[in-house]
């Protein structure tokens, strides 16, 4: 049953009201389709927030513009209240936003260890100008090791075994514990359990609730209801390219959720965005 929750109950009320991190008004065109549609979005400290939408809504869109990946065409993107513009995802790293994108973007062949550090490897302080400097990797075993413990991941044997040998959950729990070490203000989940078995996805939500408890808030775009229902703590719902509106997963069903999605029935009046 649709409750008449306002947008103002819908932030737990321990949350400041500043967001983590926030867009207003973004657009993206790809010639005659928009992608991105004057879309907004509010993540706030500490919470679970899921994106949900129909197939084609700018879902994935919205968050490449939130990690860096996408430039918008207009809108602005704002980081602990501050207007932030990200010109590659290694700016949006740089300010400490983590995506673990669908694909994983894990080396197969490599290490667990050498997987989790791909890209920023820790060097030993070289000879006086040297370019080349040796990777320190113990030291990158060794917090690659604490992550995993950190977060109950150590059933891998070996944090030298390379990533091909893991099962997909393993894998999966790489990519996060990767992007909870890295990440120190958003992480940013794309369909984390998409292709995984029931066992294994229930891990990864405990995984991502794991990453909630330690302060980091986070970003959580599937089409897996029963997992968004299970752990989000608002559910930001997309449609036609922009945010149709925000709700809390106490106060509505799933099939409230789908029906807002599809467009088959619209959400109160001051539940729009
Ligand atoms: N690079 C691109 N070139 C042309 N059109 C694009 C491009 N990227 C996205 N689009 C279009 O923009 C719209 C939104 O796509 P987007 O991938 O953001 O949606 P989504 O909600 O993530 O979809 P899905 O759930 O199917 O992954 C779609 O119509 C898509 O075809």
């Amino acid at each position: 049953m649709i409750t008449q929750s306002t947008l103002t109950e819908l932030k737990p009320s321990s949350q400041p009201a500043t967001p983590v991190l926030s867009a207003r008004g973004l657009v993206k065109r790809y010639g005659r389709v928009t992608a991105m549609d004057r879309a907004d979005f509010d993540l706030y400290p500490g919470e679970i927030l899921a994106v949900i939408g129909d197939n084609g809504a700018g879902k994935s869109s919205l968050i490449k513009a939130l990690s860096g990946a996408l430039i918008p065409d207009e809108g602005e993107i704002r980081l602990d209240g501050e207007v932030t513009r990200f010109g590659s995802p290694m700016d949006a790293q740089r300010a400490g936003i983590e995506t673990v994108h669908q694909s994983l973007a894990l080396s197969p062949s490599l290490s667990i260890a050498d997987n989790m550090f791909l890209g920023r490897e820790i060097r030993r302080p070289g000879m006086l100008g040297s370019v080349l400097r040796m990777l320190d990797r113990p030291a990158m075993q060794k917090i690659a090791r604490d992550k995993l413990s950190e977060l109950g991941l150590m059933t891998v044997q070996s944090i030298n075994q390379p990533v091909e040998t893991l099962s997909g959950g393993q894998r999966q729990g790489v990519a996060v514990a990767r992007a909870a070490a890295f990440g120190s203000r958003v992480v940013i989940m794309d369909e984390p359990t998409a292709a995984l078995g029931v066992k294994e996805s229930r891990r990864v939500l405990e995984l991502i609730l794991d990453v909630r408890s330690r302060g980091l808030p986070i970003v959580l775009i599937s089409h897996n209801m029963p997992h968004v229902f299970e752990i989000a703590d608002r559910i930001h719902i997309h449609r036609l390219g922009r945010r149709l509106c925000v709700i809390n997963p106490k106060d509505y069903t799933m099939s409230d959720a789908v029906a807002f999605m599809t467009g088959a029935k619209a959400p109160a009046e001051e539940l729009a965005a």
